[in-house]
């Protein structure tokens, strides 16, 4: 209730003093957010217990924590101020996340109930947690999962992921990198929408794909959702900020119109089973609702589907 709502502070994962809402509880403090739809919790998984992350004074010393449950905190506001959308199932579900999940887990993930971060190995990746697009990226699966809920492999999958990079890339958003802020091994980040084939996919060691001509075509990956998402994630880029690719020019109608076109597909036209053809048919779609269907940005979104070969 109300009385029991307190402003704490932390430290996150690099050092960064945070202040967030927390919660007075048995004369203890606890990571829980009564104000945000039904709560953001934020748990140490090494208590095992599932027990809220708790401090004898209003100071949380727990990088991973306070980051994870400042980070859900802004994508929550995020959610609700762009698209008046109330948390992942726009009814207020409330926002669990657990930290130092598993033994340096160099991933996160969103199993359809809570987040989970791992603190990483130091080599590839720092804690995941103090990635604020990471953040965004595991509760945009939440929002996916209520909405289009695109199957997670091949194309639909490659959606899914691309979708994640996109909101991601919104809530933390100053710049088209996904996990510059984690990355321990020198790279300037995990995926570029920018220029996917700046880094190289583990998996294929090769450059991501930025043209479907370039595309994945094997098993590994679920058929290659994070791999050929980087398709979906150029065009998504270029409808933003345009440019020139494969010969193909497009005038970009920026990040506040890119946002809404792509919420308005996934919400509204996308289904679990949707490809790369029915992306672009839906963000047209979409744009046309928007902004008339003789908009600069109906117009910028065909123009980035021609320019990675989606049509
Ligand atoms: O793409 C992902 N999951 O589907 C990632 C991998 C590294 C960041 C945390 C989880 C993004
Ligand atoms: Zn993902």
């Amino acid at each position: 209730n109300a009385t029991n709502d307190v402003t704490a502070f932390g430290t996150g994962v690099f050092g960064e003093r945070k202040r967030f809402e927390a919660q007075a509880f048995d004369g203890m403090f606890r990571l829980f957010d009564e104000t945000r739809g039904d709560g953001v919790v934020t748990f140490d998984n090494t208590t095992g217990t599932n027990l809220d992350v708790v401090s004898i004074n209003k100071m949380f010393t727990d990088g991973s924590a306070v980051d994870a449950h400042a980070n859900a905190q802004i994508t929550y506001d995020y959610y609700q101020d762009t698209f008046g959308r109330n948390s992942v199932d726009d009814n207020g579900q409330i926002l669990i996340s657990a930290v130092h999940v598993g033994d340096n887990w160099n991933n996160a993930s969103w199993n359809g109930r809570q987040m989970s971060y791992g603190d990483g190995d130091g080599i590839r990746f720092h804690p995941l947690a103090a990635g604020l697009d990471v953040a965004a990226h595991e509760m945009t699966h939440g929002v996916i999962q209520h909405t289009a809920n695109l199957i997670y492999r091949n194309e639909s999958g490659a959606l899914n992921e691309s979708f994640a990079d996109i909101f991601g890339v919104m809530v933390d958003r100053d710049d088209w990198l996904i996990g510059e802020a984690i990355m321990a091994d020198g790279t300037i980040g995990l995926r570029s929408m920018e220029d996917p084939t700046d880094l190289i996919e583990r998996r294929t060691q090769a450059p991501y794909p930025d043209h479907w001509s370039r595309r994945y075509t094997g098993t590994l990956d679920n058929g290659g959702v994070h791999i050929n998402s980087s398709i979906n994630n150029k065009a998504a880029y270029l409808v933003s900020e345009g440019g020139e690719h494969f010969d193909v020019t497009v005038n970009g109608v920026g990040r506040e119109k890119t946002e809404q076109i792509y919420y308005r597909a996934l919400t509204l036209y996308l289904t679990r089973s949707s490809d790369f053809s029915m992306m672009r048919e839906a963000a047209i779609q979409a744009a046309g609702d928007l902004y008339g269907s003789n908009s600069d940005a109906v117009a910028a979104v065909e123009q980035a589907y021609d320019a990675v070969g989606v049509y």
